[in-house]
């Protein structure tokens, strides 16, 4: 039968990526996306020298959460960036897709720093203190679906992980668009937030970064 998306993505990173070489990979799967075929990583305009990589360098978190893995990328674009020591959970809810970010992570030799754990973030989240140690995220990286981000912050908020300066940063709030979360989030006293306008991934369509940190 025809091969996935995602399982013809693996194959530009073994084919054309360095093994051990995170930034080979994040641009295999850059060339892969824009001149082969379309994929909803956050891409290299919304994460290169542009906002995902500032955010991360700019925080230097020692955990961080992602929800939303997909293929990996922005798992790798994290990672490779994280102050020694530091850990990144992240969860991705199909498995099919879980199965092809663990080989992305393994060939960037960044499996040390990043545990995927498969399931709902809605599931998930609540078990992060007891099953995982974590105390709280220093950053959160929402990438999955767009009617979970509201829920899932909320769930955070409940759980107490987070803490003073904890800092979300939220893609595609224009494009698909998370309304609710933007609502919430820009009119919450408990928030700062800041809006990086962008495209979306490979596209000239208009899409956006939400940044926001948690006041306590
Ligand atoms: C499956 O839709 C793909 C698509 C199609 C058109 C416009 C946007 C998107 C899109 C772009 C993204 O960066 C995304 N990131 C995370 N979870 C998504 O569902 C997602 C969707
Ligand atoms: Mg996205």
């Amino acid at each position: 039968t025809r091969s996935t998306r995602p399982q013809r993505l693996l194959g530009a990173v073994r084919r054309t990526a360095t093994r051990g070489d995170p930034r080979s990979v994040v641009r295999a799967i850059d060339d892969f996306c824009r001149h082969t075929e379309w994929a909803m990583n956050v891409g290299d305009e919304k994460g290169t020298g542009c906002i995902l990589d500032s955010v991360v360098s700019e925080v230097s978190p020692a955990t961080v959460l992602e929800l939303g893995t997909y293929c990996g990328y922005s798992t790798v674009r994290i990672a490779t960036l994280l102050p020694p020591g530091a850990k990144l959970i992240t969860l991705e809810f199909n498995p099919d897709f879980a199965l092809i970010a663990r080989q992305v992570i393994a060939w960037a030799g960044l499996e040390e720093k990043v545990h995927l754990v498969e399931g709902s973030s809605g599931d998930l989240i609540p078990l992060m203190k007891e099953k995982f140690g974590v105390k709280s995220f220093d950053l959160v990286f929402l990438d999955h679906w767009k009617d979970r981000y509201l829920p899932d912050t909320k769930l955070l908020e409940e759980c107490g992980l987070l803490q003073k300066g904890s800092v979300l940063l939220a893609d595609n709030v224009i494009c698909p668009g998370s309304p609710d979360y933007l609502e919430y989030i820009r009119n919450s006293p408990k928030y700062r937030s800041q809006h990086f306008k962008s495209h979306l991934e490979y596209t000239k369509v208009e899409d956006g970064l939400e940044k926001s940190v948690f006041l306590g």
